[in-house]
């Protein structure tokens, strides 16, 4: 019989060079690097609610980190350290130790210690704390967009939506295009690095990530400055052609799950974020403006410049 403190031992802890004090004792220790401040966020998932029953543990390790990191992302802060608290239902180590080659070989990829978290039984369900740094006052926030910037969305939102949807039986894929839209679904990137290089570069005004649904992430950004916008519907990432096309823009707008970032921009840095999409090789899709209109208001628009409809509301837990 395993206890708590050797499964903690075994399984959780690793090395931490870029704390003070890892794991271990009442609290870690860590202290940002001169001139930089903490960016630090908090999100749980839950059986059934986040990842299904039967998810394979190392992509769900993985994922648990990721999604975390992606809100790190969305405000070009470095990740570099993480806490986590999971809660088990009884203890079986290989699904644990799969777990944790997940979790930590997203943390490796992104440079994240995992410093300390808590471990209890219970219903299968994790909580992790990501916390990074920023060059103070630089953060990008939701609250910033201005009159006339473009607005900006990376990679395919849509197709982790879709890979649920194949998998709670509501739509077949096929090859090739179960394989990323799984991926997207259960091994999320954070776009860390497009993050850091739009705040680095000067490129973005306002940023966030794509959890609930484009539309309403892009909604966040539109509240949190006080603006509206425009999206054309024929400058988004074009759909997969092999995917029922309703359900494939269903996904795309409101989805979720994706963890691509929506940026806002002045229209002078369309060549310079062209460059960046390059230098990443992460495609960018310039697909709306930040208008005039009332404050949070989104206005779907075809390629003839004609109203669409919007009937997608984003992920809304008691929505
Ligand atoms: N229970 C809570 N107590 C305090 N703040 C919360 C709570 N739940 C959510 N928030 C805050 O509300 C904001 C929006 O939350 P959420 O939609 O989960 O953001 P995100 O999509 O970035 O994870 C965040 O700043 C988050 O920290
Ligand atoms: C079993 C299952 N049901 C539904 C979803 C879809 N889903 C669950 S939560 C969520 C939105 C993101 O989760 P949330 O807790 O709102 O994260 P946050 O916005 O706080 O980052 C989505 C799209 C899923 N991934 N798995
Ligand atoms: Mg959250």
């Amino acid at each position: 019989m395993t206890s708590e403190f050797e499964l903690i031992r075994n399984h959780f802890v690793r090395p931490t060079p870029q704390a003070i004090l890892g794991p271990g004792d009442d609290c870690a220790l860590i202290a940002p690097a001169l001139g930089m401040q903490l960016a630090i966020t908090t999100d749980m998932l839950i059986a059934g609610t986040h990842f299904l029953p039967d998810t394979d543990p190392c992509q769900l390790g993985w994922k648990t980190l990721a999604v975390n990191l992606s809100d790190l992302a969305a405000m070009g802060a470095r990740p570099r350290w993480a806490l986590l608290a999971g809660s088990l239902p009884e203890v079986s180590e290989p699904w644990i130790a799969a777990f944790t080659d997940g979790l930590f070989a997203c943390a490796s990829y992104y440079g994240v210690d995992i410093i300390g978290g808590d471990t209890t039984r219970g219903p299968l369900a994790f909580c992790l704390t990501a916390i990074g740094e920023v060059p103070i006052g630089m953060a990008l926030r939701r609250d910033q967009a201005l009159l006339d910037d473009d607005l900006w969305v990376s990679g395919q939102p849509g197709l982790a939506a879709l890979g649920l949807a194949h998998l709670q039986g509501r739509t077949v894929l096929a090859e090739p295009l179960l394989k990323p839209c799984l991926a997207a679904l259960q091994r999320p990137l954070a776009r860390v690095e497009l993050g850091l290089e739009l705040r680095r570069r000067g490129l973005a005004h306002a940023a966030i990530d794509v959890s609930d649904g484009l539309l309403a992430d892009l909604g966040h950004i539109l509240q949190g400055s006080a603006v509206a916008a425009e999206l054309f519907v024929a400058q988004l990432p074009p759909l997969p052609t092999t995917a029922d096309p309703v359900l494939a823009r269903q996904c795309q707008l409101a989805g979720g799950d994706d963890y691509e970032l929506v940026f806002s921009a002045a229209p002078e840095k369309r060549a310079e974020i062209t460059a960046l999409a390059d230098h990443l090789a992460l495609p960018l899709w310039r697909c709306g403006l930040v208008v005039g209109a009332a404050p949070g208001q989104l206005t779907l628009l075809d390629d003839q410049g004609r109203v669409v409809p919007i009937n997608e509301k984003g992920y809304d837990h008691f929505g």
